[in-house]
């Protein structure tokens, strides 16, 4: 369950705070001073430190420099006011993985949360990558945090869930390179890890790569390597994550997010077979099949200039579209019970099903985090039945009425939209519509943010 420390000097909000955050399953500690929260985070363990900017007796960004000093596995959210935008700009310079700005929504601080613990993944390389046999820990999702899935999983009886199988099937024994594409929590990653182990590739490595975590002046080292000496920190030669992948699959999560140069890089890559380390000289072949996923809406990048049309043609050699939990009714019971197995399993327990009121609402919710919701919403209230069938009472608040909140039900991706286009909005206000300072302040191009006004249809003076 991950830890989180508040520091909040006004104690009733500090204490709604921590009731959403205890109600969503994160263990928190709320402080009103740096002090005492100092004392709690030299004892470890705590993973995001949630701090006010303004306090009595200190500023946020000062607790927050001593924290990344002593605690740089800690990550820090800094909690602004309206007009203090430049500060926590600043603040993000110095470290901070994200700020939220007075007033928010309990949906905005989840989300800036859930994407600041994801951050504290080490960037690119997903845990254990390189093993033939290896998967990631990137569910951040509140409790329990669960160990990395390699499993293949199960194939549904849903006609979707029959049709993804039969495409998987049949590309994986070819050398054609695949995008797929889907929500995030469908399985993507599930999928190209099983393309893998029926490909003639499987005695070779599985390299996931996660491109939206690698920093874009690191990216060329990082896919191909670098020779001592090449840049600062270049403190040894390193061969990159294709040398990794060598007579294996090289799986890029998010793909849509690299930069533009970096899909030059890759492109050439691809189109030559070779690599050459940074600061090298050599062009070393390499022999690896690509597998790509996004949940963007990648021809629209492709349309809208953000990413390059060569390479796309590239990466979806044949295109596998996994559809979301939603559109496959059919198999909720299948996964309602795969999962209540692997939790039993993961927290030795013996809890022998679900009441059917349960079953009913799986059913009836709109799951807009897909299957990992369903595995984390399993794996909670199989945690919080102790044994006994699992009941409504366990779980989560969202799911508790027979309605959805008013954003689900359209899937996680239009939640995204929403919460991306409230960002624009907000840095466009806060900056007095001031683009260059708007682009800065969401750290996109300035291109790109005049593309997202288009296609949010957003008004701006
Ligand atoms: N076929 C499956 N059988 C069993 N569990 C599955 C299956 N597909 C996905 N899952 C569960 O859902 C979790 C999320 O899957 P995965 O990481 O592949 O999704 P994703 O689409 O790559 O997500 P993201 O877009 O966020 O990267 C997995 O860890 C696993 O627990």
């Amino acid at each position: 369950m991950p830890k989180i420390l508040i520091i909040e000097d006004d104690a009733a909000f500090g204490q709604m705070l921590s009731r959403y955050l205890e109600r969503n399953g994160y263990q928190v500690q709320c402080f009103p001073g740096a002090e005492p929260a100092m004392e709690s985070l030299d004892r470890g363990g705590v993973d995001l430190l949630l701090t006010d900017l303004r306090l009595p007796a200190s500023d946020g960004i000062e607790i927050m420099e001593s924290v990344k000093k002593k605690h740089p596995e800690t990550a820090v959210i800094i909690m602004t006011g309206y007009a203090e935008v430049e500060t926590a700009v600043s603040s993000m310079k110095k470290g901070a993985a994200d700020y939220i700005s007075k007033p928010f929504t309990p949906d905005q601080l989840q989300v800036v949360i859930q994407q600041a613990l994801a951050k504290k993944r080490p960037a690119g390389r997903k845990p254990g990558a390189g093993d033939p046999e290896t998967s990631r820990a990137k569910d951040n999702q509140p409790l329990p945090s669960l160990p990395s899935d390699k499993s293949p999983g199960i194939s549904g009886v849903s006609e979707a869930s029959k049709k993804l199988a039969g495409h998987i099937e049949l590309v994986a024994p070819t050398a054609m390179s695949v995008l797929l594409t889907g929500e995030s929590g469908t399985g993507k990653e599930v999928a190209a890890r099983n393309i893998h182990r029926q490909s003639k590739r499987r005695k070779g490595p599985f390299v996931a790569v996660d491109c939206g975590a690698i920093p874009a002046d690191l990216a060329a080292s990082e896919f191909f390597g670098h020779i001592k000496g090449s840049f600062t920190g270049a403190v040894q030669d390193k061969s990159g994550y294709f040398e990794a992948a060598e007579g294996g699959t090289l799986f890029l999560d998010e793909v849509g997010n690299l930069s533009y140069e970096n899909q030059v890089q890759l492109l050439r890559a691809l189109q030559e077979r070779t690599v050459r380390r940074v600061g090298g000289n050599r062009e070393i072949p390499v022999d690896v099949r690509i597998v790509t996923a996004t949940n963007e809406d990648l021809a629209r990048a492709v349309r809208e200039g953000d990413f390059r049309e060569d390479l796309y043609h590239r990466l979806n050699e044949f295109s596998i579209s996994i559809p979301a939990l939603r559109d496959r009714q059919a198999d909720i019971p299948i996964f309602a019970e795969y999962f209540l197995e692997k939790a039993n399993d993961y927290l030795d327990r013996t809890c022998p099903g679900y009441e059917q009121d349960v079953l009913q609402r799986f059913s009836t919710y709109a799951w807009p985090g897909n299957l990992r919701e369903f595995r984390n919403v399993v794996t909670r209230a199989v945690l919080l039945s102790e044994n006994r069938p699992i009941g409504m009472e366990v779980l989560p608040a969202s799911m508790q009425g027979d309605t959805d909140p008013p954003v689900a039900g359209t899937g996680l991706e239009l939640t995204r939209e929403e919460y991306e286009r409230k960002r624009i909005l907000s840095a466009l206000e806060q900056t007095n519509y001031n683009k260059t300072q708007a682009a800065k302040l969401l750290q996109i191009t300035r291109k790109t943010l005049y593309n997202k006004i288009n296609r949010y249809k957003l008004t701006v003076p």
